[in-house]
């Protein structure tokens, strides 16, 4: 029987096998399914594979770094071939929530970097539609509290009236990103329009990114239960 973390390396594998090329430049996303393929990378790249690579956290900086990946600073990389990033959800459009690594900020900016972007997931990410996970919003430090609440106004008057949001915290702290804000973390339930609402969410004096990723992802590699692994393209 094929593991959860089994399906992330065979989804890692397979992203290699049909994306990534000599000379690449590779945008390397976060969380424990883009370290897979990132270990997996750093196999080929042993083995004699050119490609340039950037990443979208400093825990994804650590684990390149150590499967022997050179990382080149994002200002010095110029327009990225491909980045290859995990969701927390993705539905059948392609669209996805992300942030549950607190890692959304870089991780956005580094897919719209890119001439594709390539979700890698196992296949209990992929749901019917986005809200079952807690959409992240990251803020400012600054008077966060207000921008909670003008955060939790939105999402009323979007459709979303039940919203819980809470400030993330790890170990009795709040956690900080790697640009140093904090995340609020907004229950939702099911997202109505989650285009109109990602473009809303950053209208919000505070607000420095939100987890809707509804354009980014062209395709998406899924690793199954029995082994295999599958591509489907927009
Ligand atoms: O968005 C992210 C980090 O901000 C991750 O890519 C997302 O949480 C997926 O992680 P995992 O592969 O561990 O489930």
């Amino acid at each position: 029987m094929t593991t959860q973390d089994e399906a992330k390396k065979v989804a890692g594998r397979k992203v290699i096998e049909e994306f990534v090329r000599d000379g690449m430049k590779l945008g390397l996303g976060s969380g424990t399914t883009s370290h897979f393929f990132v270990r997996e990378l750093g196999k080929h790249v042993a083995a004699g594979l050119k490609v340039t690579c950037t990443t979208t956290s400093r825990a994804t900086n650590d684990v390149a770094r150590e499967v022997g990946i050179k990382i080149t600073d994002p200002n010095e990389i110029g327009e990225l071939d491909l980045t290859v990033d995990g969701p927390d959800e993705i539905d059948r459009q392609f669209r996805m929530i992300k942030g549950g690594g607190a890692c959304l900020l870089w991780e956005k900016i580094v897919a719209h970097a890119s001439k594709q972007m390539i979700t890698i997931c196992d296949e209990t990410k992929i749901v019917d539609q986005l809200g079952g996970f807690p959409l992240p919003v990251e803020v400012v430090q600054f008077a966060w509290k207000q921008t909670e609440r003008m955060v939790s106004r939105l999402l009323a008057e979007h459709g979303i009236a039940e919203a819980v949001i809470v400030r993330r915290m790890k170990d009795g702290q709040p956690v900080v990103t790697d640009s140093g804000n904090f995340i609020l973390d907004c229950r939702c339930g099911v997202i109505p329009n989650p285009e109109q609402l990602e473009i809303k969410l950053n209208q919000i004096p505070g607000v420095v990114e939100n987890g809707l990723f509804t354009r980014e992802s062209q395709g998406m590699v899924v690793g199954c239960f029995d082994g295999t692994a599958y591509v489907a393209m927009r």
